[in-house]
């Protein structure tokens, strides 16, 4: 499998285009998304990424050759960089939960279980949504709106939408290729699950921001 993602991309691109009608990506480009559920979203991410990062820490771990070890531990220090801006940008102390709701919860269980139990291709496979979509909703905000003098999320946008973001996600599809080059089919198969599976969460991540999501009980 030469071009594994190209597959993997056109398999899940109901939901990239699912993603681009929801609310919370359409208020967020023309600016008229609520601050409470913006910092809701921030809020839960802090969490997200705080396992997210341990996460591409391990897969580092797990690479066979020192560039992509190199690249994954660079990965998860940046996290905390950019967690620590946007979130001096967005989150006043005050309003930090530190549950995570059900949604975080699945989805950095999910990551966390792929890394610890899985083959690296299916771990590569299952954190590489976080990369590709974030790049693909940052670009299509920036080509999209009209506002970005005067978007109050446009730090957002920028982080997703730049240049920096952009180098880091080929270097995540190019090393993801190159395992699934070598991969045989019973495990190509599991990382096209594995891709699926996250996208829908990254689906499920701002759905569950929008309306705010709660434990039930
Ligand atoms: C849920 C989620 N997925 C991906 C990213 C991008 O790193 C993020 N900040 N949050």
């Amino acid at each position: 499998m030469q071009d594994w993602y190209k597959l993997a991309r056109e398999q899940t691109d109901y939901i990239l285009e699912a993603i681009k009608e929801q609310s919370f990506i359409k208020e967020l480009m023309n600016g008229t998304l609520s601050t409470e559920v913006f910092q809701f979203y921030i809020n839960q991410d802090a969490m997200y990424l705080a396992e997210y990062k341990k996460v591409l820490a391990a897969i580092g771990v797990k690479c066979e050759y020192a560039d992509d070890t190199q690249f994954f531990l660079d990965s998860a220090t940046g996290i905390i960089n950019v967690e620590n801006a946007l979130h001096q940008i967005f989150l006043k102390d005050n309003q930090l939960v530190h549950e995570p709701s059900p949604t975080c919860e699945l989805y950095t269980s999910y990551l966390t279980r792929m890394v610890a139990n899985h083959s690296l291709e299916e771990a590569l496979a299952a954190v590489l949504p976080c990369f590709t979509i974030y790049k693909e909703i940052g670009d299509y905000i920036q080509a999209n709106q009209t506002n970005k003098a005067d978007n109050p999320y446009q730090d957002w946008i920028d982080t997703y939408g730049g240049e920096a973001f952009a180098a880091s996600v080929n270097n995540a599809i190019a090393i993801t290729n190159k395992y699934a080059a070598n991969a045989p089919v019973n495990v190509l198969k599991r990382m096209e699950s594995a891709f699926e599976k996250a996208s829908k969460l990254e689906w499920m991540f701002w759905d569950s921001a929008y309306n705010k999501e709660a434990w039930k009980i």
